[in-house]
C-alpha cells in the first residue's frame, strides 16, 4: 500500500547483520561496539525502547440511561455494551465492529447482528443478488455472496485484499476453486488504471489500513484558518472562520470519527459541543486532553447526555476536579505521561478506527511530532485578520529550514462556497521501536548520550522532519575517485551502491559502476546496485564487507560539511540518539521491532561527535 509500503534504502544485510552483531568491524577505523546485550539485571531497564503503554487509571462513572432510550454511541464504558447498544442505523467508517469497537469482516456482522425485524440481519437475508451480466460489476464484500451468485459469474476483480493476514478469510480462495476467474487489483491485474483503482481504495479504506499497520487509529488533523493562516483573532474570538457549509463538512468528519480530540485549551476558549448534530449518524466520543486538568467547572462537553466525554489527564492533577467530573459522567482517565501516543494507543485499545483532532495549535505540533497525524483537512476561508500574537493551525515543531516541512500526499482541493478544503495524507513513518545502543556501548558511540536517553530521533524518508539524513535525501556530494579526480555523485545512495564494485579489474564492473553514477534517482542506484550485487556475486570487491562503513562514513562526512544547512540540523540533535528507522534493514536500520542494528544511526552520532569535537 503506498501508504503503508516502505522502500528499504538497504536490504540486502539483512542476513548480515546477525553476522556483523558482536563482531568489531574489520578494516573499519572507527569504533563499532559490540551490540551483544548487556547482561540481564533486574535494576536495569531493558537497552531497547519499548512503548510503554499507559497505566490509565479510570473513573468510570455508571453509563446514564433515561427510561426507554437506548444509550448512544459505540463506545460505552462497559465493553459488552459497545456493540449490542449502538442504534441499528448507527453508520460506522471502515465498516461494523465488534467487541471492543475492532472492525470485523462484513461476514463476521452479519452473522452476529442481531435478529430484529427490520434489522441488519433481516435485510442482509432480504438482499437482493444482484443479476450479473456480462461486464456488470457485482458490489459486495460478504464472502457468500458471491459463491451464491457464482453461478452466473465467471470472474470477480478483488480491489484490495484485507491488510492482515489473519483476517482474510478463504474467498478468493474458494471462488478459484470453484472455477471462477478472481484478479487482485494490484496483484493479478496492473496497469495505469487498476493503479488508480488501487489507490482509491486505499484511500476509501486508509483507517482500517493504517489501524492494522501501525496499531493506532486513523488520525486527521482538522483545522478552519483565515487566508492569513489564523485560527482566531489575537483576542481568542473564532467564531466563525470557516462558512457554514464548511462547518456542516465538518459535522460530517465527525460522524465519521470515532472520537474528536481537542486541548484544554480549546475548552476553555470555545466551550465547544463537538458534536455531529446536523448530521444523523453516528456520535463521536470527545476526549479532552489536559495536562493540569484546569478545566472550567461547567462546559458543554460535560453535558453527557449530547455524546461521552473522556479527560485524558496526568496522573494526580486536581483530584477533586476529576470526582466533579465524574460526577457529571464524565470518564476520566490518568496517564502517566499525558502525550498524543500514549493516547493514541489508548484509543487503539479501545477498539476506535479512526480519530479527528480539532485542538489548537500547540496539541496539533505535538501530535504531528509524535507522528500520529496521518492525514490533515485544512479549511482556507477568504477573510485577513491579522495580528501578531493571532494563533495558527500548527505550533513549533522544530524546524528551521523550507526543505524540513512536512509534503502532504494524495492532496485534494475542493471549494466549499467561499472557502477552500485542502486536504492530504502525512507520509506515515513506521512505528518503530528502535534499538538504542546499550549502556556499555553508548559512551563510545555518542559520549553526549547519558545511558537509557530515551531521547531518540528517527529518520527515514526523506520527506520526513530529519530526512536529509536519508542517504537518499537529494544532496550531491564530490568525492575523489581512485585517481584522485574529483566525481560528482547525485546522493550518497548512489556513492555507496556504486562502491560495491569499484576497484574490481573488471570491465563490467566498470560499467555498472557507471550505470548506477547514471541512476536517474537514488531509489534507482539502489535497485541497481542491489540486483547486480545478486547477479555477478564475482564483481564484488573482495573488501566489500570490510569496507562498506567506511565507504558510508566518507560519504556521510562529505555531505554533512557540504551543506552547512545538515550539519547545523545534525548538531541539532546532539543529545538524541539517531536512528534509521527502516523497518527491513538490519544492518544500516533499526529494524522494526528495533531488531536492526543501526549502523547508520551510529555513523551519524559520531559524526555529530567529531564535529563537535568530543571525540
Ligand atoms: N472556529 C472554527 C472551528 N473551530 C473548532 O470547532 C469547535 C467548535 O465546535 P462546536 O462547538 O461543535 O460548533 C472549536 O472548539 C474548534 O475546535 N471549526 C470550524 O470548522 N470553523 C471555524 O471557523
Amino acid at each position: 500500500a503506498p501508504h503503508t509500503r516502505a522502500t528499504s534504502p538497504e536490504s540486502e544485510h539483512a542476513p548480515a547483520a546477525a553476522a556483523a552483531g558482536g563482531r568489531a568491524c574489520p578494516g573499519s577505523t572507527l569504533p563499532y561496539p559490540r551490540r551483544a546485550q548487556p547482561a540481564p539485571h533486574p535494576s536495569r531497564p531493558p537497552s531497547r525502547i519499548r512503548r510503554r503503554l499507559p497505566r490509565a487509571r479510570r473513573r468510570v462513572p455508571p453509563p446514564r440511561r433515561r427510561r426507554g432510550r437506548p444509550l448512544r454511541g459505540a463506545h460505552l464504558p462497559a465493553p459488552q455494551l459497545w456493540v449490542r447498544h449502538r442504534p441499528a442505523r448507527a453508520r460506522r467508517p471502515g465498516g461494523p465492529r465488534g467487541r471492543g469497537g475492532v472492525p470485523l469482516r462484513a461476514g463476521h456482522a452479519l452473522r452476529r447482528a442481531p435478529r430484529r425485524r427490520g434489522g441488519r440481519r433481516a435485510r442482509a437475508r432480504r438482499h437482493r443478488l444482484p443479476q450479473p451480466r456480462a461486464g456488470r460489476l457485482l458490489r459486495g464484500q460478504h464472502r457468500r455472496l458471491l459463491p451464491r451468485a457464482g453461478a452466473r459469474i465467471t470472474r470477480v476483480v478483488v480491489g484490495l485484499r484485507h491488510p492482515l493476514k489473519h483476517l482474510r478469510g478463504k474467498a478468493i480462495q474458494s471462488l478459484r476453486s470453484e472455477g471462477i476467474q478472481v484478479d487482485v487489483v494490484g496483484e493479478d491485474l496492473q496497469s495505469k488504471l487498476f493503479k488508480e483503482a488501487l489507490t482509491s481504495c486505499l484511500i476509501v479504506n486508509a483507517p482500517l489500513l493504517y489501524r492494522a499497520a501501525f496499531r493506532v487509529p486513523f488520525s486527521v488533523l482538522k483545522y478552519a484558518m483565515t487566508a492569513d493562516g489564523k485560527i482566531a483573532a489575537s483576542s481568542g474570538h473564532a467564531s466563525w472562520v470557516s462558512g457554514r457549509a464548511s462547518r456542516g463538512r465538518v459535522f460530517e468528519l465527525r460522524g465519521r470519527s470515532d472520537a474528536v480530540i481537542v486541548g484544554g485549551n480549546t475548552v476553555r476558549r470555545d466551550d465547544p459541543r463537538l458534536t455531529a448534530r446536523h448530521v444523523k449518524g453516528h456520535v463521536p466520543v470527545r476526549i479532552v486532553m489536559s495536562q493540569t486538568c484546569n478545566l472550567p467547572e461547567e462546559a458543554n462537553l460535560w453535558n453527557v447526555h449530547e455524546a461521552y466525554t473522556i479527560v485524558a489527564t496526568q496522573r494526580g492533577a486536581r483530584r477533586d476536579f476529576q470526582k466533579k467530573l465524574a460526577m457529571k459522567g464524565v470518564e476520566v482517565v490518568e496517564f502517566d505521561m499525558l502525550n498524543p501516543r500514549d493516547v493514541m494507543s489508548y484509543c487503539y485499545d479501545r477498539g476506535y478506527l479512526s480519530v479527528l483532532w480539532e485542538c489548537g495549535g500547540t496539541l496539533s505540533a505535538a501530535a504531528i511530532s509524535a507522528r500520529v497525524i496521518h492525514k490533515v483537512y485544512a479549511f482556507c476561508a477568504p477573510k485577513i485578520i491579522g495580528g501578531v500574537t493571532a494563533p495558527t493551525p500548527v505550533g513549533d515543531l522544530g524546524m528551521n529550514q523550507m526543505t524540513q516541512a512536512i509534503d502532504l500526499i494524495d492532496v485534494s482541493y475542493e471549494q466549499i462556497d467561499r472557502d477552500m478544503l485542502m486536504s492530504g495524507f502525512i507520509q506515515p513513518i513506521p512505528d518503530l521501536s528502535p534499538v538504542i545502543p546499550s549502556a556499555d556501548e553508548i559512551p563510545s558511540v555518542d559520549p553526549e548520550v547519558s545511558p537509557y536517553e530515551t531521547n531518540i530521533i528517527s529518520f527515514y524518508k526523506t520527506w520526513d522532519t530529519f530526512g536529509a539524513f536519508s542517504n537518499f535525501s537529494p544532496h550531491p556530494i564530490d568525492m575523489p575517485d581512485e585517481k584522485g579526480d574529483c566525481l560528482t555523485w547525485p546522493t550518497v545512495e548512489h556513492y555507496y551502491q556504486a562502491h560495491k564494485f569499484v576497484g574490481v579489474d573488471n570491465p563490467q564492473a566498470n560499467d555498472i559502476v557507471q550505470e548506477i553514477k547514471q541512476a536517474r534517482s537514488p531509489e534507482e542506484a539502489a535497485r541497481i546496485g542491489r540486483t547486480r550485487q545478486r547477479e555477478f556475486p564475482e564483481l564484488i570487491r573482495p573488501d566489500w564487507e570490510s569496507m562498506k562503513i567506511d565507504v558510508m562514513y566518507r560519504a556521510l562526512k562529505c555531505k554533512f560539511s557540504t551543506y552547512a544547512h545538515l550539519t547545523e540540523m545534525l548538531l541539532s540533535t546532539a543529545g538524541s540518539v539517531l536512528v534509521e528507522s527502516s523497518p527491513h534493514d538490519l544492518f544500516w536500520g533499526g529494524g522494526r521491532e528495533g531488531e536492526g542494528l543501526n549502523y547508520l544511526g551510529r555513523l551519524l552520532m559520531q559524526l555529530r561527535s567529531e564535529i563537535l569535537g568530543t571525540v
